[in-house]
């Protein structure tokens, strides 16, 4: 079952996939009027008999989880299978191991230099963009592309050039490539910290340019000198082990960053005051956002031990470039050493650039040969992943949940999807939807249990067929929260095992009428609960009613009397439409009482068959559902 949530969510031609999951709330509404179903009502009344509410319920904390979760809908791999081959743009320079691993699953485009306006021309033509810093997707790009484009794959770590709230709106995931970069970037800070300690460019030039210069390029040494790290990320925690092996005391300063991993590494973290004014060299790695953009200001400046030096290979923007140059016109900042730039290309005129006591390179960073294969194979994987829908370990705008979590709750995956198609098809009157609520019975503790995947697919559910925009799991949380559909979620303990993740899944839509309103229960929602069995998922649930039929194909849902015969009445007559029934269950309350008769059908009956279906005496409500 891993695989079968693992792939298709992405695939071109199938919608699903993946969210990011917080509780969504408006106070508008959301309206269900097209909601796929047939219905007779001869009286809407409520029964009683509760099938449940005796446990324990708990609120849901989110565990923080760290790699990407995926899931899907079984039905989008069959389609999968006969899809077309996905066309994947790459708008910069990819290795060639990279390139070759895309063109065994895709078309790929390798179109360099595109203007904006070629790349939104492009875009709707394809269903995945890789990049790397230099191509700028922004908004409009998402927009131009139509809903086409499932997948931008980030050729590298910084993510500053891609629109990401745009991509979540749009349903479609970003994903990069962290981790191939990193000792590049690393190396290139230590190069550039050693390069401009010794004038290494400087000199270089004037002895090119026919001069013999010994005494001016007097540098500076490195060995016990106090290396401030801003930023102890990947990159950060690479040049520290570097500088404390050329003999530096090297301290850091990163609000988010566990003390046990600097510790490790014999690196003390500081406040950023404390960093700043303390160092002699002071190294850039934090990440470019708005509270870091231009945090390295005149202020800050002045807070600087006159003579530092200052290296920055993380984002040109974290430095207000206009107030560097001024300190080191005034000498707070001896010395600079720049592989990144507020806008990139920087101009030819940038007295900065220019300045002789500023060492530049091109974003260098992560151009090394072993660097740029690495990063091409990890983003050619992420992104032909993401389309086969697979799990996209590197996603930056969908939960992440380890793929251990995702394989286990796979079955869930699909039944909490059904589960909320099944839900809204039940709707009815004109009020709309405020209010989902989903019930989780579990034996495990709820810090052991990761719902996010569950509420997205559940929410997918409800949104989908009321909805015509495209909604997977990347946005079906934005797309519910603009719609005002409030979700909530709850705990209930199931003394079971703890190696079964679920019990069961309850939805309840509260605050609406229902078509079928043996669907209501007594706490006058509608009610629907599933379950996994032997991995396929079974209805157990409608109303107060227990019911049990797999949650395969489509549905019809009758509410009659209990009397001997209904089953073959009902049986003949979609026989006689020869429509095949796959399963019938029938729940009551008690013999004679009233009754759900639950049937599983595999096409939708002519109208002619449901209209002599509600005609039969006993049957008091019917409805037909699509899965
Ligand atoms: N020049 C290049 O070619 C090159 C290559 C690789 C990475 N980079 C850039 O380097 C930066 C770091 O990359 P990484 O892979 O180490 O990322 P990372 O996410 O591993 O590390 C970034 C660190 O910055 C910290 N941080 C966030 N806000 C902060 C703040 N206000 N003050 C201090 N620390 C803060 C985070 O907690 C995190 O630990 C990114 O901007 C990335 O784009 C540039
Ligand atoms: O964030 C990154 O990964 C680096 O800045 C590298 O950018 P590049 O892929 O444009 O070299």
């Amino acid at each position: 079952m891993a695989s079968a949530a693992s792939k298709a969510l992405l695939s071109p031609t199938s919608r699903s996939s993946l969210l990011p999951l917080s509780s969504s709330s408006s106070s508008s509404s959301f309206s269900s009027s097209s909601a796929s179903s047939v219905s007779f009502d001869r009286s809407r009344c409520r029964s009683r008999a509760p099938c449940f509410g005796q446990a324990l319920r708990l609120a849901v904390p989110f565990r923080r989880i760290s790699s990407l979760l995926d899931a899907a809908r079984v039905t989008d791999l069959k389609i999968k299978a006969t899809a077309a081959k996905p066309t994947v743009l790459v708008s910069e320079k990819l290795g060639d191991t990279g390139l070759a691993l895309l063109r065994e699953f895709a078309n790929v485009d390798c179109s360099y230099n595109l203007t904006q306006e070629e790349l939104c021309a492009k875009i709707s033509l394809c269903d995945a963009l890789i990049v790397r810093s230099g191509t700028k997707v922004t908004r409009e790009v998402f927009e131009a592309a139509r809903g086409r484009l499932k997948v931008v794959g980030r050729a590298g770590v910084g993510i500053d050039n891609v629109d990401l709230q745009a991509a979540t709106e749009n349903g479609c995931l970003v994903v990069n490539a962290p981790t191939a970069n990193t000792v590049a970037a690393a190396e290139h800070g230590i190069a550039l910290l050693a390069a401009m300690a010794r004038n290494v460019a400087q000199a270089d030039a004037s002895l090119k340019a026919g001069k013999w210069q010994r005494n001016k390029y007097v540098g500076v040494s490195l060995v016990g000198k106090t290396l401030a790290i801003m930023g102890f990320g990947k990159v950060g925690s690479e040049v520290a082990r570097r500088a404390k092996g050329l003999g530096m005391h090297v301290i850091a300063h990163d609000p988010y960053a566990p003390a046990d991993r600097a510790r490790a590494i014999g690196v003390e973290l500081v406040s950023f005051d404390e960093a700043i004014s303390t160092a002699d060299f002071i190294s850039l790695h934090m990440p470019l956002t708005p509270s870091t953009s231009k945090i390295f200001n005149d202020e800050n400046f002045t807070k600087m031990k006159k003579g530092v030096r200052i290296i920055n290979v993380a984002r040109g923007g974290v430095i207000d470039e206009d107030a560097l140059l001024r300190a080191l016109e005034n000498g707070t900042v001896a010395q600079a050493a720049l592989d990144v730039f507020a806008e990139e290309p920087p101009s030819k005129e940038s007295k900065l650039v220019q300045h002789e006591n500023v060492t530049v390179t091109p974003h260098l960073g992560a151009s090394t040969m072993e660097a740029q294969e690495g990063v091409a194979i990890e983003i050619a994987e992420a992104v032909v992943g993401a389309l086969k829908g697979e799990l996209a370990a590197t996603a930056v705008n969908a939960p992440m949940v380890p793929s251990e979590v995702l394989s286990e709750l796979a079955p869930y995956v699909v039944l909490g999807e059904k589960l909320g198609r099944l839900a809204v098809q039940l709707v009815g009157g004109g009020s709309g939807i405020k209010g989902m609520k989903v019930v989780y019975t579990s034996a495990r503790s709820p810090d052991d249990l990761d719902t996010r995947i569950l509420r997205a697919m559940v929410t997918k559910g409800i949104v989908e067929p009321i909805s015509s925009v495209f909604v997977n799991l990347v946005n079906a949380d934005y797309i519910a929260k603009q719609r005002g559909l409030r979700i909530s979620e709850e705990r209930v303990f199931h003394d079971g095992s703890p190696e079964i993740p679920l019990d069961s899944i309850q939805v309840h839509l509260a605050n609406v009428e229902s078509k079928f309103a043996g669907a209501i229960s007594d706490s006058g929602e509608i009610v629907v609960e599933g379950r996994v069995k032997d991995g396929v998922p079974h209805l157990i649930l409608v109303g107060s009613y227990s019911v049990d039929v797999s949650l395969e194909g489509n549905l019809i849902l009758c509410r009659q009397i209990d009397q001997p015969g209904m089953i073959g009445r009902v049986g003949n007559i979609l026989g006689g439409n020869n429509v095949n029934i796959s399963f019938m269950s029938v729940g009551r309350t008690a013999p004679g009482k009233q009754a759900i008769m639950a049937i599983g059908v595999d096409e939708e009956p002519p109208k002619e068959a449901l209209r002599k279906i509600g005609e039969i005496p006993a049957i008091e409500e019917f409805v037909f559902l699509k899965l």
